[in-house]
């Protein structure tokens, strides 16, 4: 039997719903298309044939509704990794935690989550414009000091050689996203491996009026080569995502519209119809269930 969980640690408010999210288990999908932008989610939900459901609190704003059939639920994030941990724990509570009795759900639901979001590519071969989805996402933030998992083999050494390259004093870790919803909604987009940053500007190499405390951290990361393996594009919630997708077992895709290319300094000055070309795409694959 699990344990009752209490009040202080998973907060429901007066109305039953989980407490940054403010939504009940009736108002989520199964199918989830997570968004930073909370303007984006109303990009995807103007394409749902009906709209069931609305809501907002701080940046999660929420549309739950039906796409040619298929119930989903689009939901914004906000930005970085920390808004990530708050996400999928409180949309994994919605679905495994009984609300009643505070207990853990005997039968686990997994639930199937893509981001949409924007990115820089480090490649000079992947221009602004590309779609990308990512095979691996790797946290140059802290999140997974405070959660244990296990690595393969491979993100184990993907991450000690990404330390040793930026020589810093964490190792970053380094997590696969789900191969079946890389399959279904990865479809005719490049698969790439994402670096994941807990800033826009000195963790992705970008100066504005502070110098960066690591020089050349594009080349650094775009150079190294591990068999077949290259880092692709820069970002700043995939590898949260991937992280918390595997402790709470749940099916997680990150797919990038590229509206930056770091190396040849070209920024798409249609870099929304990018990612509206993307909302589309994603939508048609998840419809194809
Ligand atoms: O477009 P979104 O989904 O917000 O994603 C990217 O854009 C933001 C930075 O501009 C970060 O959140 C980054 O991950
Ligand atoms: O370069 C970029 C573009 C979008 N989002 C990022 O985090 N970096």
């Amino acid at each position: 039997m699990s344990k009752r969980i209490p009040e202080s640690e998973l907060i429901i408010n007066a109305d039953g719903s989980v407490y940054h999210l403010n939504l009940k288990p009736e108002h989520l999908a199964s199918t989830v298309i997570a968004v930073g932008d909370p303007d984006r989610v109303k990009k995807v939900s103007q394409h749902f044939d009906t709209i069931e459901f609305e809501i907002s609190k701080r940046e999660f704003v929420t549309h739950t509704g039906l796409y040619k059939g298929k119930r989903i639920t689009a939901i914004s994030t906000g930005m970085g990794t920390d808004n990530i941990e708050i996400f999928m724990t409180e949309l994994d509570a919605l679905v495994n935690v009984d609300f009643n009795t505070r207990l853990s759900k005997e039968t686990h639901t997994p639930l199937e989550i893509i981001r949409i979001g924007t990115s820089g590519s480090m490649q000079k071969d992947i221009p602004a414009g590309s779609l990308l989805a990512s095979a691996y996402g790797i946290g140059l933030d802290t999140l997974m000091v405070f959660y244990q998992t296990d690595y393969s083999a491979m993100e184990q050494t993907i991450g000690k050689v990404i330390q040793k390259e930026l020589d810093i004093p964490f190792t970053p870790y380094c997590i696969k996203g789900s191969e079946k919803l890389l399959n279904k909604v990865g479809k005719g987009l490049l698969i790439g491996n994402t670096v994941t940053c807990p800033g826009f500007f000195g963790p992705q190499g970008r100066e504005v009026r502070i110098k960066p405390a690591i020089p050349n951290i594009i080349e650094k990361l775009g150079n190294i080569k591990i068999g077949d393996f290259q880092l692709t594009n820069f970002e700043m919630e995939t590898a949260g995502y991937y992280a918390m997708g595997r402790l709470l077992g749940h099916e997680v895709m990150s797919l990038n519209a590229i509206i930056a290319n770091r190396i040849t300094h070209k920024f798409a000055n249609n870099a929304y119809s990018i990612v509206d070309q993307l909302i589309i795409q994603t939508l048609e694959n998840l419809a194809k269930d």
